[in-house]
């Protein structure tokens, strides 16, 4: 049974004036009052994880990535979209895709979290040959919170999520009707789907706390 439950102090994102690292400013919950991050607890902000692989056993790829995240202690795996099916995009010549999505929630920094999840790549024997070629597994950081950056190392949100029907079509299960992005990401995967460029068709479905309750034991 998962019983991590991540708490900490409601909190805004920042953005320094270099445009590139965060701090958080905590709300404490009692009295409204800004409290500084050094000494307030750790922030808890909600993430959307993009989860692909079209080598080797695609499906149990995903299933371990999703794993290798929920054991990290400092990441939550909240919900889990559909699996789908889908044809390559960008470099063509390669197999079809298992992609999904995740909801997180995490108290890392989004460049702790991004490093983390290059961590569970390299773990799952992720190489880089081919720009956009094939992969045992690739995680891609599509949006946390409302935190907006624009560097090589990072850049949120995902500069290319709002064109991809892979992307798209998985994050819209996952996604909360309240999020600021529901809208625009239910428009642009509608517009995705109907240019028709991107096979795409639902594989399977995950019953995601069977799969960590099973991973625990
Ligand atoms: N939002 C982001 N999510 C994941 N990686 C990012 C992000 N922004 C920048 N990067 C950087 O991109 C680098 C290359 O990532 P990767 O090899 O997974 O790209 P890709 O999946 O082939 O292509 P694409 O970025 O178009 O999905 C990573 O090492 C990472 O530092
Ligand atoms: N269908 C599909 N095509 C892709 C994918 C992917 O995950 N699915 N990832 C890519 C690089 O991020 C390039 N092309």
């Amino acid at each position: 049974m998962n019983n991590k439950h991540l708490q900490g102090a409601e909190c805004l994102s920042a953005k320094n004036s270099d445009n590139q690292r965060h701090t958080h400013i905590h709300t404490s919950a009692g009295t409204g009052e800004k409290v500084s991050s050094q000494l307030a607890a750790p922030c808890v902000l909600d993430a959307y994880i993009a989860l692909g692989s079209n080598v080797g056993e695609r499906e149990r790829m995903l299933k371990e990535a999703l794993i290798h995240l929920e054991q990290h202690p400092d990441i939550e795996v909240i919900r889990v979209s559909g699996i789908y099916e889908t044809d390559p995009v960008g470099y063509t010549d390669q197999p079809a895709f298992l992609n999904m999505a995740a909801a997180i929630r995490t108290t890392l920094e989004p460049l702790e979290l991004l490093r983390a999840m290059l961590g569970i790549e390299n773990q799952l024997g992720r190489t880089r040959d081919i720009r956009w070629g094939p992969r045992t597994i690739d995680l891609d950081l599509l949006l946390m919170d409302g935190t907006v950056m624009d560097a090589e190392e990072l850049t949120l949100p995902h500069p290319r999520m709002m064109e991809r029907a892979f992307v798209l079509v998985p994050l819209r299960d996952v996604l909360l009707p309240a999020h600021t992005l529901k809208e625009q990401v239910e428009e642009a995967a509608s517009r995705v789907l109907q240019d028709g460029g991107e096979g795409i068709s639902l594989w399977n479905t995950i019953n995601w706390r069977s799969v960590s309750a099973h991973s625990e034991s």
